[in-house]
Order: C-alpha cells, then sequence, then structure tokens
C-alpha cells in the first residue's frame, strides 16, 4: 500500500505537485493518469525517496522509504528505463542491486527469466532496444519480490506483443495481492490494465476511482437509435424531443442522451416505430479523460 497524505513539491515559484492525498490500494492495478508535466514522475520519486517533498509525505507499507531497511523488497519501481549502466550486462546490472539489497543471485535468473531476457542475459545493456529496456527495467522492480510496485510508463517503446506481455504481469501482480501504481498515456492500455484511476492535472487531484465509475462520471452515455424510415425518425424524435432529452439526428441514426435504453425501446413500441438498431454507446476512458482533464493541460495546441 501507498499513502500520501498532503504531498507537496514545489520548484522555485513552481507548485508541481499540490496537496495530494490518496492510497493505492494492495490487489488492485491503480492507473496513475493527466497531462504532460501533471506530476507522475514527481511523485513517484517521492515515493521512492528521490526526491524530497516541500510538504506532507508519502509512505510505502505505512512507512517513509528511508525508514525501509532492505527498500527492494518492500518496493520496485521502474522510472526511467535508460537509467542503466551501458557497459554492464543484463545479468550483472540485476546480480548489483540483489547483492546491494541482500537479494539472493539466484533471483536473478529467476527475474530474466520472466520478462524474457535469459537469452540475452550476458549482452551490454547499451546494445539493448527500447523495448529491452524497459524489460530489465521490469526486472529490477520485480528484483526483490516486492509487494508494491510502480511503473512509469512501463509500455514505452514496447512492441504489441511486449504491451500485452505487461498488462498481464500487472494484472497478474495486482491477483498476488500486490499494489501496482502504473502511469501511462495510453488510455485503451489503460482501460483493459487498470482497475482503479488516479487522476492529476497541474499537481492536483482530479480524481480517484474504479475505472467504471471513473467512466460513468466523466461523460455522457449515450443511446444510438438506427430508425430506415425518415417518418419514423422525426415521430421519434419529436416524442423524445417533448420529453426533454438532447438528440441528435444524422439523418440515418438518432443519438440520445440522458434516457436508458429500456425507455427508448419502450416508446419506439408504443408508436409503432420501426427500428433497426437499439445500442448504448458507453465513452472510453479516453473520451472520459479527455473532459476531465481538458482544463489542465499545460503543453497543448489549442484550436
Ligand atoms: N528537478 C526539477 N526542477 C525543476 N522543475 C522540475 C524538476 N523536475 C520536474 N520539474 C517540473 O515539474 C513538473 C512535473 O513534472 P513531472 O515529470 O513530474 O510530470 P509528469 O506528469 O511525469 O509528466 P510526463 O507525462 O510528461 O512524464 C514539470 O513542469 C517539470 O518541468
Amino acid at each position: 500500500m501507498i499513502t500520501l497524505r498532503g504531498l507537496t513539491k514545489r520548484y522555485g515559484e513552481k507548485t508541481v505537485v499540490d496537496g495530494l492525498s490518496l492510497d493505492v490500494a494492495a490487489g488492485r492495478v491503480t492507473g496513475f493518469l493527466g497531462p504532460n508535466g501533471a506530476g507522475k514522475s514527481t511523485t513517484m520519486r517521492m515515493v521512492l525517496g528521490l526526491d524530497h517533498p516541500s510538504g506532507g509525505h508519502a509512505l510505502v507499507n505505512g512507512k517513509p522509504y528511508r525508514e525501509l531497511r532492505h527498500p527492494l523488497r518492500e518496493v520496485g519501481a521502474l522510472l526511467d528505463a535508460k537509467a542503466l549502466h551501458p557497459g554492464r550486462t543484463a545479468r550483472w546490472h540485476l546480480l548489483a542491486m540483489a547483492r546491494s539489497n541482500a537479494i539472493p543471485d539466484r533471483r536473478v535468473t529467476e527475474v530474466l527469466a520472466t520478462v524474457g531476457l535469459d537469452e540475452v542475459a550476458d549482452k551490454r545493456a547499451g546494445t539493448f532496444s527500447l523495448g529491452m529496456g524497459q524489460r530489465l527495467g521490469i526486472a529490477g522492480a520485480l528484483l526483490g519480490d516486492p509487494g508494491v510496485l510502480m511503473f512509469d510508463e512501463p509500455v514505452n517503446g514496447l512492441d504489441p506483443d511486449g504491451v500485452r506481455w505487461v498488462r498481464q504481469l500487472m494484472r497478474s501482480l495486482a491477483d498476488e495481492g500486490r499494489t501496482v501504481f502504473v502511469s501511462s498515456h495510453l488510455m485503451s492500455e489503460m482501460q483493459l490494465t487498470a482497475h482503479e484511476l488516479v487522476v492529476i492535472g497541474k499537481g492536483k487531484l482530479l480524481a480517484n476511482a474504479p475505472v467504471a465509475e471513473f467512466i460513468a462520471g466523466n461523460s455522457r452515455a449515450e443511446v444510438v437509435v438506427r430508425v430506415p424510415r425518415q417518418a419514423d425518425r422525426r415521430l421519434l424524435a419529436r416524442r423524445l424531443h417533448a420529453d426533454g432529452l438532447s438528440i441528435e439526428d444524422d439523418g440515418v441514426e438518432l443519438v440520445v442522451h440522458g434516457a436508458p435504453v429500456q425507455r427508448i425501446g419502450e416508446l419506439a413500441h408504443e408508436l409503432g416505430v420501426l427500428l433497426h438498431g437499439l445500442a448504448e454507446r458507453t465513452a472510453s476512458l479516453e473520451q472520459a479523460y479527455m473532459e476531465l482533464t481538458a482544463g489542465s493541460v499545460e503543453f497543448g495546441v489549442h484550436a
């Protein structure tokens, strides 16, 4: 479990993390979202004791990072996959980490196999592709078999197969009861991977909710009604309009906001309107995220 209370970071005049209070629960994958520069990496760095908070605190399993006896055994992290010694082999990189944290050497062989790098374990990390570097970074996070894991954009540079592998890994780590806190800009991937979401903008907490609740709360559900006959479409549209519902008519389909699908089906039946389709269209995480963060984008092109 990760606990943030009033966590704040200022650089000069700028507050980049602004009073964050939240719990990241065990047994769940928690997606950490926010526009570029929102403060995600800074928050993770404070959890890992790499940056010192200007206010508040961050705890891992109830303790500040610096009080953890064998930190790698309690919290593993992938922050920057490029932060490797290029001349070291993958195996040496991991052995050095293991030995400084009293982790047995055999764990190195295990995690190399877990991330699929066993065949290149004795090659220098400097020759690795971006995706191989990500895998090595993930191996480092898993090394101490920690209960808490943080990944900053772990799928960056991975091919589709690698992306799916990361998704399955995150889920299985959470299924084992671990705390998995993962940042990403890939909304469709987050929708498939995360159970819970934490969204920040300009350092402030914007949302903290299960994925489905977040999408429902930040988007409008729509019902798409396919009405082949124009006269029918007009009749149904008039009736829905009279009921105070908002409707769009593109000449083939009606898109209705604010009414459950059952009600529209019943109305069509009552009016004797022929339907070729009646479907609820739930918003994607991307749509909900865009709605929520529209005012918090710092570096964007304004249309
Ligand atoms: N050492 C530093 N000195 C000054 N400003 C910093 C420092 N580190 C980060 N910042 C600023 O803090 C803000 C938050 O950066 P951070 O990297 O935490 O955002 P992020 O949400 O991880 O962004 P991204 O999605 O682009 O990775 C940015 O405006 C950044 O320029």
